[in-house]
């Protein structure tokens, strides 16, 4: 027989579960959104300040990006630990892991072949030192040197690698969320394998999703009708125009190592970030 206090306890996990899975099927129709939908999506007091911030399109991220790196001096490792510290630090405050239901902090990280799959290693190892139990799946590894070694950084720290992506069901049940570092700002065209398996998987699972800088396999731009329904979304230097379509309950901003005089030149009208935080909430 099961005491009073296990049934208690077996009902507010179910409410918990319950309220999670509706606030991930909440229904957003994305082609058809306004202006007053989008104003509906950013409620609240931080509405008028997310209202001002620049949304990108692709090419002027793109720009920006490719503008750090020549103009400003920038590397590549420098930036991409920036970004998944922010996307780290974000995950945290949004998804402490005493809120979390499973017995670990258990999330799955499943990374791309580009930079948005970097930041996501990097993201994996800084939640691995705030107390998660990240696990990796990375089916498609570029040769490059700074990817081998966040692959070896991530190794060495114990942070488990999968050999290929367990089914939906299974996610639901291992994992308290999946944070998706697949496709960033360069992704265009058909979801080519072996990410289209992948985000079909994905499609089918209850745990919330945490989006870095793009849903994957959303249009940069225009968003996605039948995609991915992220319940946060992570947004690296500015947001893009996708993301005015994200109806998910966490909005924060990361990356503040824009210098003023590029924010200036392309007028992105970032908040204030808080002292010294590396992450500002939009929503
Ligand atoms: N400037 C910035 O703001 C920074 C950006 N960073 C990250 O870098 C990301 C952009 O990185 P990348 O330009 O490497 O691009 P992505 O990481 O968006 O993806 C490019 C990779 O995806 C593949 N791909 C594109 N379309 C595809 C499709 N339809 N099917 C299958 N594969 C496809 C490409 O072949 C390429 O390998 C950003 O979104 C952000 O996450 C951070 O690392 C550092 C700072
Ligand atoms: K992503």
């Amino acid at each position: 027989m099961l005491s009073v206090r296990a049934l208690f306890r077996i009902g507010f996990l179910v409410t918990l579960r319950a309220t999670t899975v509706l606030s991930r099927r909440r229904a957003c129709p994305l082609v058809s959104v306004t202006n007053s939908l989008y104003k509906e999506c950013f409620s609240g007091q931080v509405s008028t300040m997310a209202q001002s911030i620049k949304y990108l399109g692709q090419e002027e991220a793109q720009q920006i990006d490719e503008e750090l790196f020549s103009e400003y001096g920038f590397s590549v490792d420098q930036l991409m630990e920036l970004a998944g510290l922010s996307c780290a630090t974000a995950i945290t405050r949004a998804y402490p892991t005493s809120s979390l239901v499973k017995a670990r902090p258990s999330l799955l990280v499943i990374c791309g072949p580009g930079n948005n799959g970097g930041d996501g290693l990097v993201c994996a190892r800084h939640l691995k030192l705030f107390g998660y139990a990240p696990t990796i799946l990375y089916p498609k590894r570029p040769n490059k040197l700074l990817f081998q070694g966040l692959t070896t950084q991530c190794e060495k720290m114990d942070i488990p690698f999968l050999t290929e992506m367990p089914e939906a069901m299974v996610v639901d049940e291992a994992y308290d969320m999946v944070i998706d570092a697949i496709f960033g700002f360069s992704f265009k065209g058909a979801v080519r394998e072996p990410f289209g398996s992948i985000l079909d998987v994905l499609k089918k699972t209850t745990v919330p999703i945490v989006s870095i800088d793009i849903p994957s396999g959303w249009d940069v731009e225009q968003g996605s009708t039948d995609g991915l329904q992220p319940d946060m979304l992570i947004s690296l230097t500015a947001p893009k125009k996708s993301a005015k379509h994200f109806c998910g309950r966490y909005h924060y901003l990361g990356g503040r190592f824009v210098p003023p005089a590029m924010e200036k030149k392309y007028q992105l009208n970032l908040p204030p970030y808080p002292n010294t935080d590396c992450v500002y909430q939009l929503q």
